[in-house]
This record gives structure tokens, C-alpha cells and sequence, in this order.
């Protein structure tokens, strides 16, 4: 029987902001957050297989290849966040980052649930793997705040509190599973353009430092849906929907059909409501599906695993 080749599979995934309180504009050009994730069953899947090894004196560069649902939107060149983590990776150890990433996409593209940050976050993971350069836990969370504020939590799960840019996150308990419909949009919207009408809007008023709001931890903490739905916030909701007004319908749809609460997912355009079970998400997904205000409805749970193994052949 031949050997395999030498692969290593992580899937990890997308999140929904339960709360996202957004301050000033700082002199970097973020903003400090109190951004509250929870991580939902809705996966992308990253392989890292042995690349091709540098020609003598030449920079080794990662190949990569994408499949599935917007995968069309998804740049395959040294811009690809997986491929920016593999880089950054290596040369942390010095090494060539000679690698194949295969990314498998489910979670929606520049839809506000974090996919690329998930994949780089996956990234890291299976390339460490692959390589056998067993980097230790803290630096692969350094390396992730390097990629971008949202990675950190790609590579933890679960839920958790995230300061700063959302990169400084404490775990928060969750005592038990909500269950989520998430209604896809066609298109994106970029993340800096959603912050950028959020400063727009707010105007020169003062805006109050981002704080977690105690109500929404205890929800979480009792696992508590109709507690939680009552709590829901995002600062960028007003700004997403000023780019992409249709959202409204979205959101009066899902709540017409039963939902708890709804909310732009972080930066949007992905639509996220609260059902008080499964079969109430079931139902909700179907009717948000055929109300002409979405592209799809999912229905899924969270809190669930941060970026996981499961398959290698290293
Ligand atoms: C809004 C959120 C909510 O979780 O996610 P998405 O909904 O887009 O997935 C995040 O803050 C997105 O995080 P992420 O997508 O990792 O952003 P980064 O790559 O770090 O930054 C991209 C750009 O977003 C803006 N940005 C991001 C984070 C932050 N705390 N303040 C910002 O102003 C800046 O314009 C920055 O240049
Ligand atoms: N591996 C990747 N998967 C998805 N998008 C990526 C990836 N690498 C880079 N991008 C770019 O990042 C942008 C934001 O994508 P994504 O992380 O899916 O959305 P969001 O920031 O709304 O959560 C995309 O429009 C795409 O151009």
C-alpha cells in the first residue's frame, strides 16, 4: 500500500459579534472594541500539503488553491490571509514557507462572519503541523494579532470577550448551546468601508469608551436565549445598513417569522437572528429562505471549537 502524502487538515470557524460596541477612531486607524464572539458551526476546512522548495537564493513563495461558495472572491496570491499567515510563520522559524494551502470555503465571503480570518488562522495551524516547528500556544496567538484583530479568536473559539482592536480576548463561559439563523447576502462589504460610515454617521459627537455589558455576559453565562436576544448590540448595524439599506427588510423578515432578536453580523452584510430552539431555527431558516430578502438562510448552533485538527498525515 503506497504511504499518504504528507497533509494535515484544520477546520475552523466563522462568528457571529454578540456585541460589538465600537469607540473613537484611534491614531491608527482602528478603533478599541468591547467585541463579544461567539463561535458558530459553519466551517471552512484548510490542507496543508509539501509545496514546492525554493530554487537556491529565490524567496519561497505558498501555493494556494479555493473551493466553494464565493470562492470566485477569494484571492489566490501573496494577499490571501492563509497565505499571509504560512509566510508569517515561517519566517518566525527562519524556514521557507514551501507549502500548498487547499481551502475548503463555507464560510460566507466578506459577509462579516471572519472567513478569512478563520482560514489564516487554520493556517498557521496546519503549517506548524506540517513542519514540525511546534510553536508554542502564546506565539501563535501573537503571530495571529500580527494577521489581523479578528484571528485571535478564530484560533480560540468558543466565546470571548475581545479588547483593543478584538484582539485581546479573554474566554467567557457559555452555559449552554443558542441556536442561530444566519441570512446570506449576494456581495460583501468591506470591513474598512463599514467602519468608515460608522465615524461618518456618529458625526463630531463624543463617543463613550466600548464596554461589555454585564446583562449580555450573565445571558451568556446562563445560556439564556430570550435574555440574550434582548441584549443584542452592534455599533455597526446603522453604518451597514446605510451602505446596504435592503438589510432592513432582512431583519424585519426574520423577526415577522419568530426570531428572538436580529442583528448585522460585525460588519455585515450577513444577517444573524436568535431562535428559542432547533425546531424554531428550522422553521425560521425556511421562511427566511423564501422571503425574497436574502440569498439563503442557515440554520446552525455556537458556541462551538476554535481551529481543530482533524485530519493529518504529517
Ligand atoms: C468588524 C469585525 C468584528 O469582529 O469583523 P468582520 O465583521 O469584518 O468580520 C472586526 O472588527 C474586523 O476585524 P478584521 O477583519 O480582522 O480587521 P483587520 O484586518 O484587523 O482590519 C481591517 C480594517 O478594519 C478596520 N478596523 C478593524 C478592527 C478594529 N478594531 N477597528 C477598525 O477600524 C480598519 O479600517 C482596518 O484597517
Ligand atoms: N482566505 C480568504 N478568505 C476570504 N477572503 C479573503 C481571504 N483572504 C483574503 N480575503 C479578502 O478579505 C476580504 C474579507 O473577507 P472575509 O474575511 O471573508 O470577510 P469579513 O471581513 O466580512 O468577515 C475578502 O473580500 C477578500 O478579498
Amino acid at each position: 500500500m503506497s504511504k499518504p502524502q504528507r497533509s494535515v487538515t484544520v477546520r475552523v470557524p466563522a462568528k457571529v459579534n454578540v456585541q460589538l460596541a465600537v469607540g473613537p477612531p484611534r491614531p491608527d486607524g482602528f478603533h478599541d472594541l468591547a467585541n463579544v464572539f461567539l463561535a458558530v458551526d459553519i466551517h471552512d476546512r484548510v490542507t496543508a500539503t509539501p509545496g514546492t522548495p525554493a530554487a537556491p537564493g529565490a524567496p519561497g513563495a505558498p501555493g494556494v488553491s479555493c473551493t466553494g461558495p464565493g470562492s470566485d472572491r477569494v484571492p489566490l496570491d501573496a494577499g490571501n490571509l492563509a497565505v499571509r499567515a504560512a509566510v508569517l510563520l515561517a519566517a518566525h522559524h527562519g524556514r521557507d514557507p514551501d507549502v500548498h494551502l487547499h481551502i475548503e470555503k463555507d464560510i460566507p465571503v466578506a459577509g462579516g462572519m471572519a472567513g478569512g480570518s478563520a482560514d489564516a488562522a487554520g493556517a498557521l495551524l496546519a503549517c506548524d503541523a506540517l513542519w514540525g516547528t511546534a510553536t508554542p500556544r502564546a506565539e501563535l496567538l501573537a503571530l495571529c494579532a500580527e494577521l489581523g484583530s479578528d484571528v485571535p479568536f478564530a484560533l480560540v473559539g468558543g466565546a470571548a470577550l475581545g479588547l483593543g482592536r478584538g484582539e485581546r480576548l479573554t474566554g467567557l463561559p457559555v452555559g449552554g448551546t443558542f441556536h442561530w439563523v444566519f441570512a446570506l447576502a449576494d456581495g460583501g462589504l468591506a470591513t474598512p468601508d463599514v467602519y468608515r460610515a460608522c465615524d461618518r454617521l456618529r458625526g463630531p459627537q463624543p463617543v463613550p469608551e466600548p464596554a461589555a455589558d454585564p446583562a449580555l455576559l450573565a445571558a451568556l453565562g446562563a445560556g439564556d436565549a430570550r435574555a440574550l436576544a434582548a441584549v443584542l448590540t452592534n455599533d455597526l448595524q446603522p453604518a451597514a445598513l446605510s451602505l446596504r439599506p435592503a438589510l432592513a427588510d432582512t431583519l424585519a423578515a426574520g423577526e415577522k417569522a419568530g426570531a428572538l432578536a436580529g442583528l448585522v453580523s460585525g460588519s455585515g452584510p450577513t444577517c444573524a437572528f436568535l431562535a428559542a430552539d432547533a425546531a424554531a431555527a428550522a422553521s425560521l431558516a425556511a421562511s427566511l429562505a423564501d422571503s425574497g430578502t436574502c440569498r439563503t438562510a442557515r440554520a446552525t448552533t455556537g458556541p462551538v471549537a476554535g481551529a481543530t485538527t482533524i485530519e493529518s498525515h504529517a
